[in-house]
């Protein structure tokens, strides 16, 4: 006593204060996480905490008490859930969190174990809720959350609804009782609908999918339990009675598959820290192709019996280290919900929250889809928000963080006219839960983003021609009228219609006005001189390039009409067709819907796209201006179309044709060539193994040929090919 009173007095009252209050921090966040599955902070700052605690902890050993957080798996609670004591104690696990630690603990590993020999196993560290299932004589008996570490919470009845979680273990050699831990997780396709029925029903929604594991295997009704699409893999054993002999922990994972327990697919047996860095850089690039969320990779000795000689800490097993990956999920500040105005008018909600990194970037925007969808997700403007970024996918909002409100939050409201040009909003059509703006021509949001997709990689190609220059040109502060009120005048732009354009500096992303770094004020530029009033580099190389790309193929033409469904693939396939924009125009709307790769929505779109007379206009300046809107041989079939009129099935593998060679070979006579034969078809061309439109050609009489007829078709027409036909009904 008196010695601890000595080592105590050594530690100043400043750290022992600090301590004390990092220690009450840390254990009321394993409680609102542990026991109300509603935690307040994100993992990354709760691992801060206590990492700081360690640090403490490592200045004053005389702090690090067995009761403090450092040493406790978690802390010790009262819930509404029975209390069961596992048999053989539930662990935390070390963490490391770069190469350096990872390469301290291989070498403290190395050592303790004083042979070279050992395996190291590399798995997945799973991001879900650590569940103990006892199995007696292969009955599954009782399923525990970890708790404390040496009492958990009875979870059975809901652990049996898991479909993956066998009740009875398969195979003769099963011991007499083990204890299986393993993670019971939440998919993150099924967490977005979860939260939608939990803010219509009322209740809180869940910030994150690991919550949602949780909160649903520690709720009461199991019936409930049954409905939610749980999982579990399995990553460890505990007591084990009645069973000899096991030298590997990947081998006693075979054994545990074979028992029908769910096993990951992802381990991985190495022989050196080499192979473990090799893992961890696996996973990190392909961390989202796994079918669970996982934040690290956890490594442990794969012997057995070494592992018993490295043994555990208070908290953590010395045996194993896991190596966290860097957060995705951060938790910041829900500052405003905007909406933005789409390339086709739709108007999207997005939050604007206080800029964070995540995943090594600074993230200021996430997307909100749509108004359902902020209600759904049941976030307020002002809530603290965790907001996730998936390696390149668009940050997204998870959820509120519902214990942090404090009464100013505020729901958004939809507004009911467009933000860029006052036009009420409209559904395009009934019962359509987007909004759109219906001023597609001149709506200055519309017609930016039209053209800078128009000038982008998979359109125009026009290079210099950005997002800044598609604002600039559409809604310039000065002069009042913007040089382009739609895309007609695109190619008669002139150097001295840009030189005196000043104009907001937009940023991509939000369509917002950048901002000065240093006054915190909105850019303004003139976008195309220089401050001499004289043409910018870039300006002059702008208006090379639009010049330029008169000449790109028709496909491109048409992917930057921005037409309704036609992207770069159904342009090419237009193109293809009919090799004009002339003949695309008087197509029918059939014609259109029998081209292959194209299909009835895109004809009606296209349709539709004509029937505009704006959209006639662009056209018809474009021509003028020389643009040239068809592609080589456009011209010379027009005299020349042997095969117009006929409509022609190519079916089985033919020896000198490709598929497509063939169609084009038709096209360019002016077949049509559509997928299934009818009653229409004029011929159906076979080749090898052609399969059943063979068959319902013969079913309806209508003629085929070979690849010998399918020539004569080519060179001498419709007549000859006829006679050469395969009698039909034959
Ligand atoms: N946000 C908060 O307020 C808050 C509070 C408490 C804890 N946490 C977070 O909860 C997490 C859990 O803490 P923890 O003490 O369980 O430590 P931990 O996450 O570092 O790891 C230990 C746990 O990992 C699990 N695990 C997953 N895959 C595994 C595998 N393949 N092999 C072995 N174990 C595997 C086990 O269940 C084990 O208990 C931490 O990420 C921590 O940040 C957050
Ligand atoms: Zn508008």
């Amino acid at each position: 006593m008196a010695g601890d009173r000595q080592a105590e007095t050594t530690v100043p009252t400043e750290a022992r204060e600090q301590h004390a209050q990092l220690a009450e921090q840390i254990e009321e966040h394993r409680f609102r996480y542990y026991v109300k599955d509603a935690p307040v902070i994100s993992d990354a700052e709760f691992d801060t905490l206590l990492r700081s605690l360690e640090a403490l902890e490592d200045e004053y050993p005389e702090l690090r008490t067995p009761d403090s957080p450092t040493q406790k798996v978690a802390v010790e609670f009262e819930t509404d859930l029975a209390e069961v004591e596992h048999r053989q104690r539930m662990l935390s696990l070390d963490n490391v969190f770069d190469d350096a630690g990872l390469a301290a603990w291989a070498e403290r590993v190395a050592k303790d174990v004083g042979t070279s020999g050992h395996h190291l196993l590399c798995e997945l560290k799973v991001d879900g809720l650590a569940v103990n299932l006892t199995y007696e004589n292969g009955r599954l008996t009782r399923a525990a959350t970890r708790g404390t570490g040496r009492i958990g919470e009875d979870i059975t009845p809901n652990v049996m609804t898991i479909a993956e979680i066998p009740h009875r273990l398969k195979g003769d050699r099963v011991p007499q009782l083990v204890e299986i831990r393993g993670e019971v997780y939440f998919p993150m396709e099924a967490f977005e609908d979860l939260n939608a029925r939990r803010v219509a029903a009322g209740e809180k929604p869940y910030a994150n999918p690991r919550n949602s594991a949780s909160g649903s295997l520690r709720q009461k009704d199991p019936r409930v339990t049954a409905t939610l699409p749980l999982h579990m893999v399995v990553h460890g054993i505990g007591a084990l009675e009645g069973f000899e002999g096991l030298t590997r922990l990947s081998q006693a994972y075979d054994l545990l598959k074979s028992w029908g327990l769910p096993t990951s697919r992802h381990n991985k047996v190495v022989d050196g820290l080499d192979g473990v860095r090799e893992f961890i850089a696996y996973y990190g690039e392909n961390r989202h192709s796994v079918e669970h969320e996982i934040d690290g990779v956890v490594v442990k000795l794969d012997e057995i019996p070494l592992q018993g000689r490295l043994g555990s800490t208070s908290r953590a097993p010395r045996w194993a280290i896991a190596y966290k990956y860097a957060p995705e999920e951060v938790n910041t500040k829900l500052v405003n919900i905007r909406v933005g105005v789409g390339r086709t008018g739709r108007v999207t909600p997005y939050a604007q929250v206080e800029p964070v990194t995540v995943a090594g970037s600074e993230v200021e925007f996430a997307t909100l889809h749509n108004q359902d969808v902020v209600k759904a997700k049941g976030v307020l403007i002002g809530d603290t928000v965790v907001l996730r970024k998936a390696g390149d996918v668009i940050p997204e909002i998870l959820g509120p963080v519902v214990d942090l409100r404090d009464g100013s939050e505020r729901e958004f409201v939809m507004p009911s006219e467009c933000p860029e040009c006052g036009t009420p909003l409209a559904p395009a059509k009934e019962g359509d839960v987007d909004l759109r703006c219906p001023n597609a021509r001149s709506c200055p949001a519309q017609l930016r983003e039209r053209l800078f997709y128009l000038a982008g990689r998979k359109s125009l190609d026009i290079e210099h021609f950005g997002y800044v220059a598609a604002a600039a040109l559409t809604k310039p502060l000065e002069p009042t009228e913007p040089p382009l009120g739609d895309e007609g005048d695109l190619f008669d732009l002139t150097i001295e219609q840009l030189l005196p354009i000043k104009a907001y500096v937009l940023d991509q992303d939000s369509g917002l006005p950048k901002r000065d770094p240093k006054t915190g004020e909105e850019k303004v530029a003139t976008v195309f001189a220089n401050q001499q009033g004289e043409p910018r580099k870039n300006a002059l190389a702008m208006l090379e390039n639009i010049a330029a790309a008169k000449e790109r193929p028709l496909a491109r033409i048409l992917t930057g009409l921005s037409i309704r469904h036609v992207g770069p693939v159904a342009a090419e396939a237009l193109a293809r067709a009919f090799r004009s924009i002339d003949r695309i125009d008087r197509a029918s709307e059939e014609e259109l819907k029998d081209t292959d790769g194209v299909g009835p929505i895109v004809a009606a779109a296209v349709k539709q796209w004509f029937a505009e007379d704006w959209h006639r206009e662009i056209i018809r300046k474009w021509k003028a201006a020389g643009v040239r809107m068809e592609d080589e041989g456009a011209g010379e079939e027009e005299g020349s179309r042997p095969l117009e009129g006929l409509t022609v099935v190519v079916t089985g593998t033919l020896e000198h044709f490709t598929r497509d060679g063939a169609k084009d070979a038709l096209q360019s006579q002016g077949a049509k060539v559509t997928g299934s034969v009818s009653k229409k078809t004029s011929f159906v061309v076979v080749g090898d193994n052609p399969g059943s439109k063979y068959d319902k050609a013969m079913q309806l009489k209508v003629p085929v040929l070979n690849e010998d007829g399918f020539g004569v078709l080519l060179e001498e027409g419709p007549e000859a090919a006829a006679e050469v036909a395969l009698p039909a009904g034959e």
